[in-house]
């Protein structure tokens, strides 16, 4: 099956929880990278994509529609004009796979939803989508779920380590690490100098070393 998957993407000033270890050229390299890993899930999974930019921007197997307004509104602008099935996946979502993509599509429920960690939602499938508006920010997970109920759809609640991964802060760089094999996410962190750690409690980190080309 064939559907459409929208990205919302902040190409500038992105992730400012990460400013405590990335600057802001970095930050806005390491979106991009995290990005290409997720479009290469959808392109896979046979889906099309389509970015919803905060900011001009240009992907060569990849849509644009420039948006400035917030979020929400954006993806519910581009919700009213859709007349099939459409995905909504984030750009954060680097260890996403086209298997996990596949799962949600191929759901027997009017929704398939995908939670973050943290009350958010990392990916959502909708069959009829111009019933539906998007709620993100806060625990959306449980808005999302609100939003459904009131629009008489069935909803299946997607478990996925990697589709529930989204990289907000420091400490999920670790995932990248351990799980991110191949990813341009993974090899961007490496590049920079990036690696775990085990912290005085055994805890895994990150810790930032030299910059790889400058050794
Ligand atoms: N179109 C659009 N996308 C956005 C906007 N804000 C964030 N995004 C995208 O939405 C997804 C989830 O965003 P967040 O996790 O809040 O990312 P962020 O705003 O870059 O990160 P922080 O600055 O750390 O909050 C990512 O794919 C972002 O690129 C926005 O205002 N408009
Ligand atoms: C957009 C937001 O993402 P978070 O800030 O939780 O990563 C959400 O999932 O509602």
């Amino acid at each position: 099956m064939y559907f459409h998957a929208l990205i919302p993407f902040k190409p500038v000033n992105p992730k400012t929880r990460l400013s405590c270890i990335l600057n802001q050229e970095e930050r806005e390299a390491f979106a991009r990278a995290m990005l290409e890993d997720v479009i290469a899930a959808v392109l896979k999974s046979g889906c099309s994509a389509t970015l919803l930019c905060t900011h001009p921007f240009k992907h060569e197997n990849a849509l644009v529609a420039v948006r400035k307004e917030s979020l929400n509104d954006a993806i519910n602008w581009a919700l009213e004009q859709f007349h099939c099935p459409a995905l909504i996946i984030m750009a954060d979502l680097p260890l996403v796979t086209a298997g996990d993509i596949q799962r949600l599509i191929r759901t027997e429920k009017d929704m398939a939803i995908v939670p973050g960690r943290g009350g958010g939602t990392n990916v959502i499938f909708l069959k009829k989508p111009q019933c539906f508006h998007a709620d993100f920010y806060g625990a959306s997970f449980l808005d999302h779920l609100r939003v459904a109920e009131e629009c008489g759809f069935s909803v299946e609640v997607i478990d996925s380590f990697r589709m529930s991964t989204d990289i907000d802060e420091k400490e999920d760089l670790v995932e990248i690490l351990i799980h991110g094999k191949g990813r341009k996410s993974r090899e961007f962190l490496e590049r920079l100098g990036f690696s775990i750690v085990l912290d005085e409690k055994g805890r895994v980190g990150v810790q930032r070393g030299p910059h790889k080309e400058a050794l």
